[in-house]
């Protein structure tokens, strides 16, 4: 169905480009009411925030309708609540759900991808880039409540979160369909789903472009746990509320030896070999290209700048299809 999908959605952007913008998110623009206990919701038209104080933690609910996929306007609000949240010393956790249910994310706005000058591209996939970083260098816990289907760019949204919990629905699949698309997935969200399963499931997952279901999910470790679908959210308070009972904020960004340990997000503007480096790990069997250990770290330039450099490694890379793995580049429907 993604394929079908994601084609149709191809087509009509190539041939109608002048359409997008009309089917922007309609959203709810005022704040919203309740939140619980009397406290306000905030956020923006495509993405609301339910603050819990007392508990240190905020709901942000995705709600781009109608798939709650990552245009560049969405991606831009739900960085903007991130950094909210994490400048305000209030927080400590937040658990990143759908205001839909059934739909997590259909992952990257397609319609973002084709048909638009080149200046936007750079724009969009430097937007993509940074919803990845700053959701997973982010120095607040962050548990994803999956509450509907999440193929590729969704599930890569999930994969930064620091705990998977998954309705139990047999149709919400999760994982990198890109190659049921035609594309090739970059190499970090490669580097992304390697570091959560493993090389050859992650491998295998890759090529054949998988989307699991929930039982499946949870099996290859895709998710962390699968839980009837009115649970996921109490399921997640919980799951958050072992996590902050531990006194370091965000243990595994701390020094345990983990990819984003060495990072910081003060980081990402000094050093930008960290933008590439971290996911790497020393025995990595994945073949890096030169360009990868060696063009970096271009130190002095701004981190914008940085940011897109990785963007052109990973459209060369996935024009020339070695993104994922050379045998996984002819994969398609
Ligand atoms: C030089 C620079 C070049 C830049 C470009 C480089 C190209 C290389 C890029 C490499 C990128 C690789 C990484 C890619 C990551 C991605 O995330 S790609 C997106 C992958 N997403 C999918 O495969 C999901 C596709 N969608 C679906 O499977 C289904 O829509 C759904 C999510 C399961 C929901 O199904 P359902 O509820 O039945 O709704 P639908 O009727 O199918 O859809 C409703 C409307 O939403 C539109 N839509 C769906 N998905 C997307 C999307 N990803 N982007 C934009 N729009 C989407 C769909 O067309 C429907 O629209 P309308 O018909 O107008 O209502």
């Amino acid at each position: 169905m993604a394929l079908a999908v994601g084609m149709r959605v191809l087509t009509r952007a190539l041939h109608r480009p002048w359409a997008r913008g009309l089917r922007v998110a309609p959203g709810r623009t005022g704040p919203a009411a309740g939140g619980g206990d009397g406290v306000r919701c905030f956020g923006s038209p495509r993405v609301l925030v339910e603050p819990d104080p007392a508990a240190g933690v905020a709901v942000v609910k995705m709600r781009n309708p109608p798939v709650n996929s990552f245009s560049l306007e969405f991606l831009t609000e739900l960085l903007i609540s991130l950094e909210k949240l994490e400048n305000d010393k209030t927080f400590r956790g937040i658990i990143l759900t759908s205001d839909h249910p059934g739909i997590f994310s259909a992952g990257l706005d397609l319609t973002e991808m084709c048909g638009r000058k080149p200046e936007h591209y750079m724009e969009y996939w430097k937007a993509v880039q940074e919803m990845w970083l700053r959701f997973y260098l982010s120095n607040l816990v962050v548990i994803a409540a999956i509450n509907g289907v999440s193929p590729a760019g969704g599930c890569l949204l999930s994969l930064t979160c620091d705990y998977r919990v998954l309705a139990n629905n047999p149709k919400y699949t999760i994982g990198l369909n890109e190659t049921r698309l035609g594309i090739v997935a970059p190499f970090w969200f490669k580097d992304m789903m390697v570091n959560t399963v493993g090389y050859r499931t992650a491998e295998r997952a890759l090529q054949l472009g998988l989307l699991f279901p929930p039982a499946e999910a949870l099996r290859v470790g895709v998710v962390d746990q699968v839980v009837p679908e009115d649970q996921v959210q109490s399921t997640a308070r919980s799951v958050m509320a072992q996590w902050l009972a531990i006194p370091v904020c965000r243990p595994g960004v701390q020094n345990q030896g983990l990819g984003r340990a060495v990072l910081s997000p003060e980081a990402l503007g000094e050093a930008p070999s960290c933008l590439i480096q971290p996911l790497a790990a020393p025995d990595d069997p994945w073949p890096l290209d030169a360009s990868r250990q060696s063009a970096f770290p271009p130190r002095g330039l701004p981190a914008c700048l940085c940011l897109q450099a990785p963007l052109f490694l990973s459209l060369v890379r996935t024009l020339v299809g070695f993104g994922v793995h050379p045998k996984s580049k002819r994969i398609s429907s």
